[in-house]
This record gives C-alpha cells, sequence and structure tokens, in this order.
C-alpha cells in the first residue's frame, strides 16, 4: 500500500521548557529547540521510524526549507514538497516540563494561490492511485477555502486511495458535508475539535460516543476521537471501543495526535482488527509522547507498549 501525507501548512515547531507556566508571569526558560514539523509531516516521521516507506507533499517556503529536507532525509522519507517564496510559519510550543503539558500558539502560514496549490493536486495525484491510502492533515491556508480538503478527497477516493483526514472547524465540517463518494475513509478529530462539528459541549464520553456515531452515520468508515489523557475512542463497523493509555512518561505532547492517527495509518495497512488497530494507535502515541519531536521509539518497544493496552468493548 503506497503512503502519502500532505500538509498544506507545516510549521517548524519552537518548544520553549519552563518549570511550570504562569500566564502573565515573567520565566525564565530552561531550554529552547526547534523541530521541523506540521502534522503531515510528523505522521510520516512516525511512520518511517515504524519501516513504512512513505512520501510527502505540501508547501513549504523556500528560505526555511533546509530543516525539513534534512529530517526527511534522515529518516528516508520521500520529499514531494513544492517549495515557494517565503518562510514557513514557526509555532510556538511552551512545554511545561513538570506535566510535559504543551501550550500551543499556532500561528498562520503561508498563502499561495491556484497555480501552487494546482502543483500540490498534480504531485498528490502522481503519487496515489488505486490501493494507496493518502492522509490530508492540519489547517488549511486561508486563500483555498475551506472545502479544499473536500475537493482533494472527491478525487482521492475516485482513484482508489483510501484518505484519512485529521483537520478541524470548517474544514472538518465541510469533509463530512460532502456526499457519500467524497467522504474520507477515516477521521481523528480530538474532543475539542469534535465539539466544534457537533455545536455542542460534550463533557462525558457518553456525548462523544454520541458525536463519533453521528459521523459514522453521514458515512466515514472508522472514527477515532482522542481524548488526551484519557485514551481514545474508535468507532467503525465492526463496534465501538475505547482504549486506555498505559502509564506514560510525557516529555511533551506536541505531536501525540499525529503519531495516533500514524499508528491508525499502519493499522490499516497491516489490516488490523479494530481492536488491534486501536492498540497499535495507541502505542504509537505512547511511544512518541516519550520523546521530544516526532520519533517513535523503535518497533519491539512499540510493539511492547500495544500488547499492555487496555481495550473495552462500547456495547
Ligand atoms: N497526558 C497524556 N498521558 C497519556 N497519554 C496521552 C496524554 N496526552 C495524549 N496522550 C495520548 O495521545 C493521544 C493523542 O493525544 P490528544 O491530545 O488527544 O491529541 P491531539 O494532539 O490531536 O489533541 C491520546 O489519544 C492518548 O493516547
Ligand atoms: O496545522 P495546525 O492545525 O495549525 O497544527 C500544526 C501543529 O500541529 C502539530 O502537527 C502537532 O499536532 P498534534 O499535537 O495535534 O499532534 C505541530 O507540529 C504543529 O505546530
Amino acid at each position: 500500500m503506497r503512503l502519502v501525507t500532505l500538509t498544506l501548512n507545516p510549521a517548524i515547531d519552537q518548544t520553549v521548557a519552563l518549570d511550570a507556566l504562569n500566564p502573565g508571569s515573567v520565566h525564565r526558560a530552561r531550554s529552547v529547540w526547534a523541530d521541523a514539523g506540521g502534522k503531515g509531516v510528523n505522521v510520516a516521521c512516525c511512520l518511517a521510524d515504524w519501516g513504512l516507506p512513505v512520501s510527502v507533499t505540501g508547501v513549504l517556503g523556500q528560505d526555511n526549507a533546509a530543516p525539513f529536507a534534512q529530517l526527511l532525509a534522515a529518516k528516508g522519507i520521500d520529499d514531494r514538497f513544492v517549495r515557494i517564496p517565503g518562510e514557513t510559519r514557526t509555532n510556538l510550543k511552551l512545554l511545561d516540563a513538570a506535566s510535559g503539558d504543551t501550550t500551543d500558539i499556532n500561528l498562520p502560514g503561508l498563502e499561495f494561490g491556484p497555480s501552487t496549490a494546482e502543483a500540490v493536486r498534480a504531485v498528490l495525484v502522481d503519487l496515489t492511485g488505486p490501493g494507496s491510502l493518502a492522509v490530508l492533515a492540519g489547517s488549511l491556508p486561508r486563500l483555498l477555502g475551506p472545502d479544499a480538503y473536500a475537493r482533494l478527497t472527491a478525487e482521492l477516493k475516485r482513484r482508489g486511495t483510501r484518505v484519512v483526514l485529521d483537520a478541524s472547524g470548517p474544514a472538518l465540517a465541510a469533509a463530512l458535508a460532502a456526499g457519500r463518494d467524497g467522504l474520507p475513509d477515516a477521521i481523528k478529530p480530538n474532543r475539542h475539535e469534535l465539539e466544534e462539528w457537533a455545536k455542542r459541549p460534550l463533557p462525558t464520553f457518553a456525548d462523544v460516543l454520541d458525536a463519533a456515531r453521528e459521523c459514522q452515520r453521514a458515512g466515514v468508515a472508522l472514527v477515532c476521537v482522542s481524548l488526551g489523557a484519557e485514551g481514545a475512542l474508535f468507532v467503525a463497523s465492526e463496534g465501538a471501543l475505547r482504549a486506555l493509555p498505559p502509564p506514560t512518561r510525557v516529555a511533551s505532547t506536541v505531536g501525540a495526535g499525529d503519531a495516533l492517527v500514524a499508528g491508525l495509518v499502519a493499522g490499516l495497512h497491516d489490516d488490523l482488527s479494530l481492536p488491534d488497530l486501536a492498540r497499535r494507535a495507541l502505542a504509537f502515541a505512547a511511544g512518541k509522547l516519550s520523546r521530544t519531536g516526532a520519533n517513535l521509539p523503535g518497533r519491539a518497544e512499540v510493539e511492547a507498549i500495544a500488547a499492555e493496552i487496555c481495550v473495552e468493548e462500547i456495547s
């Protein structure tokens, strides 16, 4: 199965590690570092660490593309990003070093017009076809309009490509409003993103389950809702289940959702049953949480974590 990820708005994640985050006060940072990232880049990095060949595309600013090129080359990822004049955005991540929790400040990114969008679409079409799987992930440049993922999904599905979508706000809403032939095969909102889509708060697990089932009824085959330290919910035709994270040392939560998506993709690649898919996805997230950047431990360690993950069926 050929795997490709799309990141239309990548980012350099600049993490500032603090003893504790106290809004409104002066902080002295413990350390600071930068990782080339963005949702599809992070997903591809985890898939490559797991040992799967993967291609990436999207749009990079040519003025600071070097860290991306270095990272992708080091992980053996096929770099098919379209480069345009300007700089890729830098996102700020304020890390509370005691808990591993981060406060994210995600900036708007590079805007680009129809000719760049068309160049990326052409790369995506070139990289996909029957039997391949595409991950469309992250925020969209404003100029593209909120239905950009819905349009790409419809085209990819016509070409026999499965689509995993990790989007939020109007882009997620537009994708879920597409007709049956244009719906993604899988989505991974977090609780907040699902609340935005459902237009109501989802305080309890039962509320989350109801909203996830609404997405499934709209025609999405696999709905995975990530719930931070509470694990994740999986709803598919085989049933619904909740997976609980193992005890995890949290170095940084940045990219935990992306690692979960990568685990889902690796599970779909291997045609796993729903419980094993859930274990694989949570093991990827737990493996990534123990380190900074989009890096997984070795396969044996990830498999050992997966074996420990508790999965509860929901009747
Ligand atoms: N503090 C945490 N402790 C243990 N596991 C966590 C923690 N935060 C995230 N995870 C794991 O990572 C997954 C994705 O995290 P989440 O924060 O829900 O995603 P996102 O980054 O997309 O908001 C969760 O489903 C869970 O398995
Ligand atoms: O495209 P968006 O939604 O602005 O998100 C980009 C940010 O998300 C990340 O991919 C991390 O995502 P998660 O923590 O949800 O896995 C960062 O690398 C990046 O700064």
